[in-house]
């Protein structure tokens, strides 16, 4: 078909922009930025918006990306953005099918292992270059594994990290991806995503068990006050640097680490970021035993199998009768937390902690 000749129609661009928002692997930011450029030209026209400052990464790199495509016009960039859609749509989808057989096949995770044996359900994240920072794949992969695992026969739960690190909690570049309503929306969604993330924690039925094998940042430690049991490398470490990344506290940490460890130690962690060791997390409650890390994996592993042994009925209402009285309260929380979250991600100083780490300026 000559391409020329072609013209998408209104109705195309929509379906394209529906494609977009189902595909089921990231693009990649390049790609991000050339949808972002090809659906204002085509929706306003050439860029018009005032350049953004230097310092401003983000929509610097949006615009850069807008103002490239000069005065192309724009049914051109409406054909462009439906044909960048479908090949998008049949490239990723097809490298997502794989051999039969194979792990991922297997898992269907991309960013998580799973797997189920001697009764306990082990959840892996997986994604050890990055230190295995939570994208907004793998918040929904931990909520679809989460939910398999608790109507699954396993009678445990077991969440640990793949490589060094535990996790370096919520991935900096998740505030890159920014949607045609802008940062407003941006924060909207993402709150949305964080209550339901966190919520599925609160009402997870199984007991629930942290191996931290490594440095934990964050949402990967402040969910730790909703496990069961938080087993600990000793070299693990346990940082919520929130104030130095203008944000607020998350996971319902504003509620569990008082009560775990009382308002002076919550506040160090919760307000000041303060660092913790394992031992130190440990003699504050938020770790229930510290292992050295040469015998981590075998002691840890032959205690869970021991506990995969105990009656499932009986551990599940036993963590019931502990657990559901908070759940009101939890919930209560945990939506509270997420609107101030809300604001923040709005906020100067939360945009600027983002744009120093990803500039590479600043690191924990
Ligand atoms: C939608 C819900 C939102 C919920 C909100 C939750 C709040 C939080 O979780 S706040 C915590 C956010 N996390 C951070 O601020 C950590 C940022 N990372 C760092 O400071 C450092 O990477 C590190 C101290 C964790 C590790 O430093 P190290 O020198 O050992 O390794 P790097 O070379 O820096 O890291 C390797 C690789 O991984 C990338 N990376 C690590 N952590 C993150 C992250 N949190 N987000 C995005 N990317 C991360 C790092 O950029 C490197 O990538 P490249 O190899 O591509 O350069």
């Amino acid at each position: 078909m000559n391409r020329t000749a072609m013209r998408a129609s209104q109705k195309d661009f929509e379906n394209a922009m529906n494609q977009v928002k189902l595909l089921k692997k990231d693009p990649g930011n390049e790609v991000k930025l050339k949808l972002y450029a090809l659906y204002k030209q085509a929706t306003e026209g050439p860029c018009n918006m005032p350049k953004p400052g230097v310092f401003d990464l983000i929509n610097k790199a949006k615009w850069d990306a807008w103002n490239t495509l000069g005065s192309l016009p724009k049914e051109t960039a409406r054909q462009n953005y439906v044909d960048l859609a479908s090949s998008l749509s049949s490239s990723l989808e097809s490298s997502s099918q794989v051999e039969p057989g194979t792990d991922r096949k297997s898992t269907g995770y991309e960013t998580l292992m799973v797997t189920s044996e001697d009764g306990i359900t082990k959840i892996t994240l997986n994604r050890p270059a990055k230190k295995n920072a939570i994208n907004v794949e793998m918040y929904h992969e931990i909520m679809r594994a989460l939910k398999a695992a608790s109507k699954d026969d396993s009678s445990i739960t077991v969440l640990t990290g793949n490589g060094d690190y535990y996790s370096s909690g919520n991935d900096l570049t998740n505030f890159t991806d920014i949607p045609p309503g802008g940062v407003e929306e941006k924060a909207k969604n993402s709150a949305i995503l964080l209550r339901e993330f966190v919520g599925c924690f609160i009402d997870f039925p199984k007991p629930l068990i942290a191996m931290v094998n490594g440095p934990a940042v964050g949402i990967s430690v402040t969910i730790l006050g909703l496990f069961d049991a938080v087993y600990a490398s000793d070299r693990a470490t346990f940082h919520t640097p929130f104030s130095h990344l203008g944000q607020s506290p998350e996971g319902c940490s504003s509620y569990t680490f008082l009560k775990i460890m009382g308002p002076a130690k919550a506040t160090e962690m919760l307000v000041f970021g303060k660092k913790l060791t394992a031992g130190e997390a440990c003699a504050q409650g938020l770790v229930t035993e510290v292992f050295p890390d040469s015998t981590f994996q075998k002691e840890v592993w032959t205690r869970l199998k021991a506990f995969a042994k105990l009656p499932p009925n009986a551990m599940r209402i036993s963590k019931e009768v502990i657990r559901n009285r908070e759940k009101e309260k939890l919930h209560a929380v945990n939506a509270e937390e997420c609107s101030v979250l809300q604001e923040r991600w709005l906020s100067d100083e939360c945009m600027n902690a983002v744009v120093n780490f990803l500039s590479r300026k600043s690191k924990l």
